[in-house]
């Protein structure tokens, strides 16, 4: 059996459930192995406390020094790290070959945003100095999701390592061999043993994970109902940190502007990109009522319509590659059809055009007179299209969701723009630009049931150590007045 464990510096066979990752198009196998046992996180969490102080105590130059040699290894592994996310996920190269440059961007990013955000600072106070400097939590967990199982992970673990934590990285079941391939190259780098452990597995091994009394905090990336589970589960531990970035269900406003093809190509943009597997994708859609909007949504369902899906690797190369499995395909149809069935109207039907692939092309239903719409994140290419009357009713609908993650406005105005910006509540809230594509030297998180507040990206330093402030002077000298009630005679 496949060695799928990555334990103290050494690699182990899982003796927990077999599982293999497929090619969503292919249906061929990629990996297979076997996820890690409650046993084996334990062993794994023992080696990450074992190699905590070590790392923790090395200076911030020689772990920097680490991240780079990361860095340079991913760049000669460029190539092969995009491919294996493009067979795994089913993105095209193209877009595959972008997340292995955002992986390459957060080592430089990190240091930036660790030397800004908690990096050291002093000044004189009174008779002392206070300094403030931050401090490693310890042992740290990390949970990725599917849908950029580099980058997102990455993002979690370049601030964790770079602060000084050590980690136990559970990668999402559907994506393990871009996990391994991504450890290797943290091998390759020179990290120390027990430093990063790889816990390969699906939902057995991260309750595991999640309930193993060694972490000190647990970085999630995934979806809602995954992250609402585990706050609960944090509940009554403040001991522990907690970082939680969950999906949305993210409103995209079009107010009536001057150039139609601009607005369609940014709602493609929105929508469509990573066949809609973003957590950032527009999902709703508020378009006005009357003849100007009718216009739109004819040219963007004809636009729509031509779009290049396929393959990965798709010569020439596909706008869109397929959803991650047969298993989201099939939800995502049934969601279709489950709109449908309740009074919403189809656009541009989403279709699967074979049975044993996971392509879907891409769908546009106009929902507007579905009674009780379900606020459900779709994570997939279905856009669903409200019509409004007017600009405060748009701006209702918009937030008339649990989540906050991002919202968007298209509009000449800046006045609407002002107005949409004050009223709207989301992590991320843009004007005239697609609601995909948020930039890692900004923070990114979401309100409501999309985050608990400790956004990531740019911010993730925030919440991979905690500040320590002292008050120091180098002589202990008596106070020139003592206070009232104290005889010291
Ligand atoms: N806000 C953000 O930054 C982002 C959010 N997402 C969200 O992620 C979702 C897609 O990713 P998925 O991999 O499907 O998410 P998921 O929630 O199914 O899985 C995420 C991870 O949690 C593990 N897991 C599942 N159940 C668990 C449990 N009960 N206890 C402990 N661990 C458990 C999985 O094995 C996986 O490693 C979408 O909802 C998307 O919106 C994706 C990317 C970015
Ligand atoms: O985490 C970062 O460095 C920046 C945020 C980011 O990359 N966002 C992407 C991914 C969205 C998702 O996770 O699905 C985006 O906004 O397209």
């Amino acid at each position: 059996m496949m060695n799928s464990l990555y334990i103290a510096g050494e690699w182990l066979a899982g003796q927990g459930e077999a599982f293999e990752s497929l090619n969503p198009v292919t249906q061929h196998v990629l990996w297979s192995g076997q996820g890690a046992t409650a046993a084996q996180v334990e062993s794994a969490v023992q080696a990450a406390r074992q190699a905590f102080p070590a790392w923790a105590q090395r200076t911030l130059q020689e772990r920097i020094s680490v991240l780079e040699a990361f860095a340079a290894s991913l760049k000669s592994h460029a190539d092969e790290l995009a491919h294996c996310i493009g067979e795994e996920t089913g993105k095209p190269l193209w877009e595959a070959a972008t997340e292995v440059t955002s992986m390459v961007n957060k080592i430089a990013i990190s240091v930036q945003s660790y030397r800004e955000r908690t990096g050291e600072k002093s000044g004189p106070l009174g008779d002392a100095t206070a300094v403030l400097r931050h401090k490693p939590h310890g042992v740290v967990a990390v949970f990725g999701p599917y849908n950029f199982p580099g980058h997102l992970p990455n993002g979690h673990i370049v601030p964790a390592l770079l602060a000084g934590n050590s980690v136990l990285f559970k990668p999402s079941e559907l994506t393990p061999k871009v996990a391994e391939l991504t450890v290797r190259c943290w091998i390759e780098a020179g990290l120390p043993a027990g430093v990063l452990n790889l816990l390969q597995g699906a939902r057995e091994t991260g309750i595991a994970l999640a309930a193993n009394p060694g972490i000190d905090g647990l970085f999630f990336t995934g979806s809602s109902r995954t992250g609402n589970h585990l706050h609960a589960q944090f509940s009554g531990r403040p001991d522990k940190i907690l970082a939680l970035e969950m999906g949305g269900n993210n409103p995209l406003v079009v107010d009536q502007v001057a150039d139609l093809d601009a607005a369609v190509y940014t709602i493609i943009q929105s929508a469509f990109i990573s066949a809609g597997q973003r957590c950032t994708c527009a999902r709703r859609l508020l378009v006005p009522q009357g003849a100007w909007g009718d216009t739109l949504l004819a040219r963007l369902v004809a636009v729509s319509a031509t779009i290049d899906v396929g393959a990965f690797d798709q010569q020439p190369a596909p706008f869109m590659g397929s959803v991650v499995s047969l298993a989201a395909a099939k939800a995502l149809m049934d969601a279709q059809e489950h709109l449908l069935a309740n009074g919403a109207v189809s656009l541009l039907e989403m279709t699967q055009p074979q049975a044993n692939a996971a392509l879907l092309t891409p769908g546009i239903l106009d929902v507007s007179a579905v009674a009780d719409r379900p606020d459900e994140e779709l994570f997939g290419p279905l856009l669903q299209v409200i019509r409004y009357t007017d600009f405060e009713s748009a701006i209702r609908e918009a937030n008339n969701t649990q989540y906050g993650l991002a919202a968007g406005l298209l509009s000449d105005s800046e006045a609407r723009y002002q107005q949409f910006w004050l009223q709207s509540r989301a992590g991320i809230v843009n004007w005239n630009k697609q609601l995909t594509g948020a930039a890692s030297s900004a923070p990114f998180g979401g309100v409501g049931a999309s985050g608990n507040h400790r956004a990531s990206a740019y911010y993730a330093a925030d919440y991979c150590a905690y500040p320590v402030a002292s008050l120091e002077t180098p002589s202990l000298v008596m106070p020139a007045t003592l206070t009232p009630g104290v005889k010291m005679a």
